[in-house]
């Protein structure tokens, strides 16, 4: 909780629609105690908000905390990392030439199960969540492991971090190693209500924390354990989280594993497995959704469940390049996933940038498909919203955070590039702009294309959740 009124002053920048970026110059955004933004003023300075703005607000002009964004400085939404295993952060570029099922049990299975040590789960994710929140990520929806405790914990410090999240005990039955699995359908139910609890109890308004529903996948999953999850989540409305069609071999077990006569669906397909235990509905965030076939996504699209899109992961283990144009045309909402550790970074930056180039490469006839439409690219406005608006949108929070407007929280990060002074120097300290110059005769778009494809956790300057501060850098 931010424990004063709150007046951020300077250049503003936010997502309009999917291809829309509105710059906001010399603007004032006022957000409340509780971390609410409750006026956003354009052509106005410190002086005409302290005489017009605040009294109007009926706010003592001295008690407001002013926060200007300097010359070269913008204030831009949070980012939203829709799929991300806070449990496998130690893992991050390890993961030689692996491709998914053989780089789960390889170096993902073990990891996660080690996390039971409530010393190491500890460590874990407390560095994940303060690395996260320096790159400027201020909601994440994590998978923890199985491991109820540590959990628990993971709730916990997201809590006391002040990080938004969605936290998914995972539940896995079946098809997994001996030392890492659920004993029973029941007992993951049981263990995942254990979770679900202790959430409730820590954040009953879910004002930050929120359960979510997380079958890890169709294949480690038994039938009655995913009916049984569907079931808990027409039971509590609570969100679901799952992989869906991420690699090929992958693809292909699920079919062997769930045939339509043992699941009553039409069909042999992924989405179909889902839909028939009841894990696709309107609050189902569906990782990948690589090589989804077109009657898939249209089921998809009719269930209105939500796409996370994570092309470092889908790069860096060989997956594919997932569709996002084809997604999108189809209707269904898309955000962004570094999914650590498949993914090899924690940054929503570097994978917005890598979900541009990725897009390139389906134009360019990645994907065993023929070469795409020019239209099928990504433009940086396009990522950009991904990794805001899209993003609060596949993790329920539309309206809430991801853009700056009255009645939103205050979920943003102040970004800085270096601005070159007459001597060619970057102004101010060392690393003030990191890798991204800037001269001073760029358009504000090309400013932002510069941070999208130069940018990292050296230009996120400071970043608030709920109108509080929760990272500064150094
Ligand atoms: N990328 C990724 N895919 C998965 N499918 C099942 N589990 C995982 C996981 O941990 N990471
Ligand atoms: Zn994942």
């Amino acid at each position: 909780m931010g424990l004063k009124n709150k007046l951020f002053l300077g250049t503003f920048v936010h997502s309009k629609a999917l291809d829309e970026l509105e710059y906001l110059h010399n603007a004032a955004v006022c957000v409340d105690m509780s971390g609410t933004i409750v006026a956003v003023e354009v052509e106005c300075d410190e002086l005409r908000a302290r005489e017009t703005v605040l009294p109007r607000l009926g706010w003592e002009v001295a008690e407001v905390e002013v926060v200007e964004a300097k010359e070269g400085q913008f204030f831009f939404p949070g980012f939203i990392d829709t799929h991300l295993h806070a449990s496998q952060y130690p893992n991050i570029g390890i993961f030689g030439k692996s491709t998914l099922l053989d780089w789960l049990n390889t170096y993902t299975f073990p990891l996660e199960a080690s996390l039971s040590d409530p010393v190491k789960a500890r460590q874990v994710y407390t560095r994940v969540i303060r690395k996260t929140l320096s790159h400027g990520t201020t909601c994440a929806a994590y998978y923890a492991t199985i491991d109820v405790p540590s959990t628990n914990l993971l709730t916990d410090l997201c809590l006391s971090h002040g990080q938004r999240a969605l936290v998914g005990r995972v539940c896995m039955d079946q098809l997994s190693p001996d030392y890492y699995r659920d004993a029973s359908a029941d007992a993951s139910l049981a263990a995942t209500r254990a979770s679900i609890a202790h959430i409730l109890r820590a954040d009953p308004t879910m004002s930050l924390v929120k359960p979510i529903i997380t079958p890890r996948f169709a294949p480690a999953c038994s039938l009655p354990l995913m009916r049984q999850l569907g079931a808990l989540a027409r039971e509590t409305s609570l969100p679901i989280q799952t992989h869906i069609s991420e690699n090929k071999s992958e693809i292909a077990l699920v079919k062997d594993l769930f045939p339509p006569s043992a699941t009553g669906a039409a069909d042999d397909s992924y989405a179909s497995v889902y839909d028939a235990a009841g894990l696709l509905t309107d609050k189902t965030v569906l990782a990948h959704a690589v090589h989804l076939t077109e009657a898939e996504a249209d089921l998809v699209s009719a269930r209105r469940a939500k796409v996370s899109h994570c092309p470092c992961s889908n790069s860096a283990i060989t997956s594919g390049a997932a569709r996002v144009r084809w997604l999108l045309d189809k209707g269904i909402t898309c955000g962004l996933g570094t999914d650590m550790s498949g993914g090899y970074s924690p940054s929503v930056l570097e994978t917005a940038r890598q979900a541009a180039l990725v897009s390139r490469h389906v134009v360019m006839g990645a994907n065993g498909l023929a070469p795409g439409e020019e239209r099928e690219k990504l433009s940086v406005e396009e990522v950009l919203f991904l990794a805001t608006r899209g993003g609060a949108e596949v993790v329920g929070l539309e309206g809430r955070v991801g853009g700056f407007e009255v009645g939103m929280e205050w979920d943003a990060q102040l970004v800085g590039l270096g601005m070159i002074g007459e001597g060619g120097e970057v102004e101010g300290e060392e690393d003030e702009g990191g890798d991204v110059d800037v001269f001073g005769w760029e358009s504000w778009p090309d400013r932002v294309a510069k941070w999208l494809y130069n940018g990292d956790d050296r230009n996120t300057k400071k970043v608030w959740v709920k109108g509080r501060l929760v990272h500064q850098r150094k």
